[in-house]
């Protein structure tokens, strides 16, 4: 796959790569996630998620083994795209009903830097913005414990919405941000159920789901899941050695 012709906007680092499964591998991977046991989910105000992979501190992860089903997409990920060191070994994966999203925030220092999110289900439009508090510093950054995933929040009036921009996230594309996209901008998803996708980046995306008469306004009327794959460079092997 030659990653550089999927690359959207005017970041430098920001990938979108349309139909990177097929449907019916959309339908299996919905399938074992609704598959999987309810105490699995663990809910949260603005969404649901599943944790894969183990748990996430800020000093490395404490693995688990992922299933078959998602290394399925987790090696097929690392192999095309060629930015990850080593396989990937944390998939969290996210439930939005219509009203719901994820406030802007940035990922944890935990993570390898580059982030692959692969979308099923509703289309979204998902925001990236610039802050520079977090160029220079992450200590006055509040984090997130909600997810236990270290995530960092920042209020919107600190936020650059100026040198914004949106991605269209179409049900079986994956995006992938790194680098600058990581470090330098939030990202997030709102809790409207209409969203305007007048200014996303992939406008052939944005064409595909356009309507006849020029409305450029998301209609969110199904339940999307997010596979957000990411690698943990540290990881406790003695788990029971202290
Ligand atoms: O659901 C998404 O597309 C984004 C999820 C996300 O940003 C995260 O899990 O850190
Ligand atoms: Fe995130």
């Amino acid at each position: 796959m030659e990653l550089e012709s999927f690359r959207v906007g005017l970041t430098p680092t920001i990938y979108h790569i349309p139909g990177f499964i097929t449907d019916e591998e959309q339908t299996q991977l919905l399938n074992h996630i609704y598959g999987a046991s309810g105490s699995k989910w663990k809910t949260l105000k603005n969404r649901r998620l599943q944790n894969w992979g183990g748990m996430v501190h800020e000093k490395g992860l404490v693995p688990q083994e992922l299933p078959s089903w998602l290394t399925k997409i987790t090696e097929k990920i690392h192999e095309s795209s060629g930015l990850f060191p080593s396989a990937i070994n944390h998939v969290l994966i996210n439930e939005y009903h219509p009203d719901q999203g994820i406030m802007p925030h940035q990922d944890g220092p935990a993570y390898f830097p580059v982030v692959a999110i692969l979308s099923l289900g509703s289309p979204v439009v998902m925001d990236f913005s610039p802050h520079l508090r977090l160029r220079s510093s992450d200590d006055d950054v509040s984090r997130d414990q909600n997810t236990g995933a270290a995530e960092s929040c920042v209020p919107e009036t600190e936020r650059d919405n100026q040198h914004s921009s949106s991605v269209l996230l179409m049900p079986r594309s994956l995006l992938i941000f790194k680098d600058e996209a990581y470090s330098d901008f939030l990202h997030g998803i709102s809790d409207r159920p209409t969203q305007s996708y007048n200014q996303v980046v992939n406008e052939a995306e944005a064409l595909a789901v356009s309507r006849k008469d020029g409305d450029k306004i998301l209609h969110r009327d199904q339940t999307r899941v997010s596979l957000t794959c990411r690698l943990v460079p540290k990881v406790h092997k003695n788990l029971f050695r202290f």
